[in-house]
């Protein structure tokens, strides 16, 4: 899969270790940055992530910034983007099983790179489950997402 990653400074401290996952699962890494400590701001980058998410430049996204909360809310607000902030294994294969979840989203403040990166695989190596009762309830949330 092309997975987009993207982060702000606050989330810096993951990013390579997340990619280095990323592509050792054999996947291909869509960079959008930032790649210095400067401060920037994170929707821009829960944006990009988000947006070539939705557009099928990348199959999924992770997102990443100091808490993992600024990037979940933003990039939330992107028709199509299902991202939620994972800092467990469970959640994150859980999430994409039922929830049909394409981006996942990390705190570099509050994980490190050796947690990241199971949550990562966690992440990449589940598929939604495509069981009447998961495609149900993701209408619905597709039906809020659209009222
Ligand atoms: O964690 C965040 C919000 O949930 C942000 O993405 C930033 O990383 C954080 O706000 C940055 O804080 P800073 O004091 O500007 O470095």
């Amino acid at each position: 899969m092309k997975i987009a990653v993207g982060t702000d400074h606050g989330g810096l401290i993951l990013k390579q270790a997340v990619i280095e996952e990323v592509q050792r699962l054999g996947h291909e890494v869509l960079d959008f940055g930032t790649d210095s400590p400067a401060s920037v701001d994170y929707p821009d980058f829960a944006a990009a992530v988000g947006n070539a998410v939705v557009s099928g430049q990348a199959e999924r996204g992770i997102a990443i910034c100091g808490s993992g909360v600024g990037v979940t809310v933003a990039a939330n607000k992107i028709k199509g983007v299902r991202a939620c902030l994972c800092h467990d294994t469970y959640s994150a294969h859980q999430g994409v099983e039922h929830d049909d979840l394409n981006v996942l989203c990390l705190g570099g403040r509050v994980i490190g790179p050796a947690l990241a990166g199971e949550i990562v695989q966690a992440f990449l190596s589940a598929t939604f489950q495509n069981e009447a009762r998961f495609t149900r309830r993701l209408d619905k949330v597709i039906a809020l997402e659209n009222q």
